[in-house]
Parts: structure tokens; sequence; C-alpha cells
């Protein structure tokens, strides 16, 4: 899928630089351009990435110190200029934008939503959001700030692919640590999944210099199919698990489907997104072992788990000795970990506007109920 990346703010700066450096290491190519937008100076210094400064008359390259509302105004403001830095960049090739952003802080997450909303204004390509919530542990103003984004950015991109910072973080690890950790592990999700729109001849197809056969290589899941999957809007998420295969396709059938179930069980970038709208499958790893009886079993499996009947598949071919399945999720709203995480970002919201906890828990059940939230996507 050919792709421009914009990252808004610190996450979304790195975030956008792990993808197009995980994209680039395996020579996938998919990343066709990458963006990096903040209000803050000293975070856009060292990104390997092009960069535009926003906001500059009103916070001096200080940043917004995580004022939403101040994010979205400074994007606005200055939206001229990142769209015309971004229309040397999207061209009669690119198939889809994607907008990468911390949801908890000030820049990406006031900025994002106003950026989708100029990109759809402008261009006629699918505006996919990349979105990170913030884990349990950081304050009020990040939940209540990531509450009040993701309402905005489901609205205005055309699916937005949540990121949970509680999904995988290791007990033990530091902040900085973590954060490496999960970005390279978003960076998996997401570069594949860019990866599995592309045309065969236009992917290296190798790890470490070696080559697929083409000729045994022809299966390949096309970008329409990822579409297609976020063509419900609201919001997605994305599962990846990996296990080591044999040689041969016939003894490959429950590697595929113990992998997915993995993907989907324990791999997900949002924990207990199980049902959803839509559903796509890619099994990944040599043409030669990819069981084609156990990418159909695993596709049918998920099926039956998401309760969607739109569920695609297909296969990726690499040269990897593993067998990888990623599994993109559509349509992810009712999921309950949505519905944790939006009454909790009502509780903040009350907790910082100082109201009562009676008050807080009253409002936050009343806000974000089910329906409530389906008409909000
Ligand atoms: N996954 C991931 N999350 C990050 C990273 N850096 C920050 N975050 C999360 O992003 C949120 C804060 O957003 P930032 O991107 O730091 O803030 P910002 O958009 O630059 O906004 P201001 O600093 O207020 O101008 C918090 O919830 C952090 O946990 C990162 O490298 N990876």
């Amino acid at each position: 899928m050919k792709s421009v990346l914009v990252g808004v703010g610190q996450a979304g700066g790195k975030v956008a630089t792990a993808l197009a450096e995980y994209d680039d290491e395996m020579g996938f190519r998919a990343v066709r351009d990458a963006l990096a937008i903040n209000s803050a100076k000293a975070d856009l210094q060292g990104l390997p990435l092009d960069t535009v400064l926003i906001g500059q008359d009103v916070v001096k390259g200080h940043g917004v110190g995580g004022d939403n509302e101040l994010g979205a105004e400074v994007m606005q403001s200055d939206a001229d200029e990142v769209m015309t830095e971004l229309s040397d960049r999207i061209d009669s090739e690119t198939e889809a934008v994607f907008v990468v952003a911390g949801l908890g802080g000030g820049t990406g997450s006031g900025g994002a939503p106003v950026l989708a909303k100029e990109l759809k204004r402008v261009y006629d390509v699918p505006v996919y959001a990349v979105g990170i919530l913030p884990g349990r542990d950081e304050g009020a103003l990040y939940q209540a700030n990531a509450g009040r984004s993701l309402k905005t950015l489901a609205r205005e991109a055309d699916s937005t692919i949540l990121i949970d910072n509680d999904a995988w973080r290791e007990s033990g690890d530091s902040v900085a640590e973590g954060m490496a950790a999960i970005n390279e592990r978003i960076a998996r999700r997401i570069g594949l999944l860019l990866a599995a729109g592309e045309p065969i001849e236009d992917r290296s197809l190798g790890l470490g210099g070696e080559c697929v056969d083409r000729d045994v290589a022809q299966s390949v899941v096309d970008t329409s199919e990822v579409i297609n999957t976020l063509r419900t809007g609201g919001l997605a998420a994305v599962g990846y698990a990996e296990s080591p295969a044999s040689e041969d396709a016939d003894d490959n059938v429950n590697v595929v489907t113990s992998t997915t179930r993995q993907a989907l069980l324990t791999g997900t970038s949002l924990p207990d997104a199980s049902t959803a709208d839509a559903a796509l499958l890619v099994a990944a790893g040599r043409p030669e072992s990819l069981s084609r009886k156990g990418v159909e079993r695993a596709r049918s499996w998920v099926e039956e788990e998401t309760g969607s009947m739109a569920v695609r598949g297909g296969d990726l071919p690499l040269a990897t000795d593993q067998i990888a399945s990623l599994v993109l999720l559509g349509g992810v709203e009712r999921s309950p970990r949505i519905q944790e995480f939006m009454n909790r970002a009502a509780e903040a919201q009350a907790e910082t506007d100082g109201r009562s906890e009676g008050e807080r828990k009253r409002d936050a059940a009343d806000a974000f109920q089910n329906d409530e939230l389906d008409d909000l996507l």
C-alpha cells in the first residue's frame, strides 16, 4: 500500500520513524514518504525525517504543554504550510495517508484530527489515523485529552487504528525502554500491513538479502482488501504473532492456525478487541511453507471468534523461517477495552473539571453508554 506517513507530536514523530525504518530494513518500500510535525522544536531535532514546526508565533517552539485545544488551534492556523509540505508528497500513486499521533498529549491529540479533516477535504485517498492511547498510570489530563481526541479522530479519519500503550508493557521496563519496545511492535504490525498491499514485483521479499522464488509466490493480499476491511470506519486494531515453521506446507496447518489464535487473543494492539465488523488475516512466510488449508482454517476461526461474516484472508510471501499471522480488525468500537477507556477518560475529564467523586462516576456512566458511543463513531 503506497503510503505517506505523517507523525504529529512527539509520539507521532517517533512511531512514524520506527515505521519508516522497519519498511526500509525489510525492503518493502510501501512507505513512500514520511513527515514529522510538532510545536516543540526540540522533539523534531534528531528525527531522520523531514519536519514542520507549527505554532511558532504562539508557543515559540516550546510545545503546547498537554493543551490539546491549543494543539488543534496551532495546527489549524498553520494548516496551509503543512498542506503545502504534503502536496509534494501525496501524488497519483499514493494509496493512503496515515496520520500517527499519541492521543494523550497536546500537539498530536489536538492536531491529528484537524489534519485528518484537512487531508480529507483536499485529497481523494483514504486517510487513516494510528492513535496511541495513554497507559492507565498516566495522569488525568492525558486520559481526558485522549477521550476527546479519540471521538474527533474517529469522526474525521476514514478509520482509526488504535494502539493501547498498556498492551505490551513489560513489568520492570523503564518508560523509555518500554516505549522503544512498543514502537518496535507497532512498526512490525502496521509495517507488515502496509507491505500486504504491495504488489509482489515492488517488494524485495528478502530478509538479509535472500529472495523468495517468484514462481511460487503467487497469492498476495492487495491494497483493496486492507481498504475494504477498514471501510466500516470507526475504530480498528491489529494483532500479530509469529512461530517457527517447518519447510513443508503440509506440516504447517496447525502452525498457521495456532499463530493466528495467538495474534488475535494475545497479540492485538487493543487487548480484548475480539468483536469486529470486518477482519483481514494475512499469513506471511515462505510460499512453500504456507499451508493454504491452514490459512483457510485460520480465516474461518477468525470469522467465528469475531462474529463477523466479512473476514478476508490471504498470504504474503516473505523469506523468513517463521510463519507470521497479522489480523486487522475493523469496527472494534464495541469492544470492552474501548468502553473501559471511555469511562476512564470521562472520569478524568470530570476530575480535571473539579466535580465530586459521586458526580463524576454518574457522569462517566451516563456519558459513555454503548449506544451513545456508537452514535459518536
Ligand atoms: N507508543 C508510544 N507512545 C508514546 C511515545 N512518546 C509518548 N507517547 C505517549 O504519547 C502521549 C503523549 O503525547 P506526546 O506525543 O508526548 O505529546 P505531544 O503530542 O508532543 O504534545 P505536547 O508535548 O503536549 O506538545 C502519552 O500518552 C505517552 O505515553 C512513544 O515513543 N511511543
